[in-house]
């Protein structure tokens, strides 16, 4: 699926989006999940062939073999197989697609949502210049985006941030996201956006930094938030324990699945720490889904729940649209959104039926 512009990050610059789709046949029902890995291992170590790989070779005859499965008992009959989060999350979300379909639940239902709509940020990627991030900066927030994220690398994190701030106010609710660009090395680089009152910083450091995330909020007053460290429930308790972070963003393709999403936010409530939802460009289907979740009573930070124009022209299923800053919750069976069958077909590159 081609990009309405190309997304810059400190790991790269996407134009296009290849995305793994799940269809479950049940006799009850279909149901539909999506791989948010990307093309390549920049963002994780996960990428698209690799799990269509690990699929067929090891995860779905996995629960061809068991018979009767259900989406709680999904993680489990997986669980030999180490790794590989984001595969195993768009499996399980399939099965649960299919089995909330076939009781009649909406995802936002079955994950205990509490809200019918929630508000939405939007990430803004590495631009060529500030003139032209202050022109996508405010083309955001004229369309509602309540709060604007920018992608931050050495090099471009001081000068920008500062631009957005004298811009825009000192109201606006910003915040930053390095996927892992800085060093301890970079501390007083980094202190340096202390004074713009950033609600956060999002994963400073490399994944694996943990305690090199707690040494760095000893010395920097924006509160870090993490996001490709935290891979599980057990991750986050252990990471929030060790004070490597403040807040959590939870992706559900990097914990394992929307169940293990669910965990996390449990977890981070009974610590006090306030989660968001985090977006991996996302088709309307992983779209619905993440919306239901960032609806949960925890999710009290505005996510990376943007509208399907954010990133597409065209979405492959109906598309979510901005309504004063928020998007709807899906009130349907399952996801509440299916791919229009003509337009999967436009953009669809390969399938393969896997069967018992
Ligand atoms: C919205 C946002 O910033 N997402 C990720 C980074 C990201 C960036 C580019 C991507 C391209 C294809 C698939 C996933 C991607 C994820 C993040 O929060 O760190
Ligand atoms: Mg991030």
């Amino acid at each position: 699926m081609p990009l309405v512009a190309p997304f810059r990050t400190s790991f790269g610059t996407q134009t296009v989006r290849e995305v793994l789709l799940i269809r479950v046949v049940t006799p009850g029902a279909e149901g539909w999940g999506e791989c948010v890995a990307m093309q390549d291992p920049l963002y994780s170590s996960e990428y698209v062939d690799a799990a269509e790989h690990v699929l067929r070779r090891f995860l779905v005859p996995a629960l061809l073999h068991v018979g009767e499965v259900t989406a709680s008992s999904v993680a489990v009959h997986l669980a030999k197989y180490k790794g590989h989060r984001m595969a195993k999350a768009a499996l399980e979300m399939a099965v649960l697609d299919a089995e909330l379909r076939t009781h009649g639940q909406s995802f936002g239902a079955a994950l205990g949502s509490t809200r019918d709509r929630v508000p939405c940020g939007v990430s803004v990627g590495i631009m060529d210049s500030i003139p032209q991030l202050l022109d996508v900066v405010g083309g955001y927030l004229d369309a509602g985006y309540v709060r604007i994220k920018l992608k931050i690398e050495p090099g471009w994190d001081v000068a920008p941030v500062r631009a957005v701030r004298e811009r825009f106010g000192d109201d606006l609710l910003l915040q930053v996201d390095a996927n892992t660009a800085y060093t301890l090395s970079d501390v007083p680089q980094l202190a340096r956006l202390d004074p713009f009152e950033l609600l956060l910083i999002e994963q400073p450091l490399d994944e694996e930094d943990v305690l090199g995330h707690a040494e760095l909020a000893r010395h920097i007053r924006t509160p870090i938030c993490l996001d490709e460290s935290i891979v599980s429930a057990r991750s986050a308790a252990d990471a929030i324990t060790l004070g490597a972070c403040r807040i959590v963003n939870i992706k559900p393709g990097r914990v394992g699945g929307y169940l293990e999403a669910r965990r996390v936010h449990d977890v981070c409530a009974a610590h006090g720490v306030p989660v968001w939802c985090g977006g991996m460009l996302e088709t309307g289907l992983g779209r619905a889904a993440n919306v239901a979740l960032a609806s949960l009573p925890g999710f009290t930070l505005p996510g990376d729940t943007s509208a399907s124009d954010r990133f597409y022209r065209t979405d492959i299923t109906e598309p979510f649209v901005l309504e004063s800053g928020h998007l709807p919750v899906p009130t349907g069976p399952g996801l509440g959104v299916t791919p229009i069958p003509e337009l999967l077909d436009e953009v669809s590159t390969a399938q393969e039926w896997i069967g018992s």
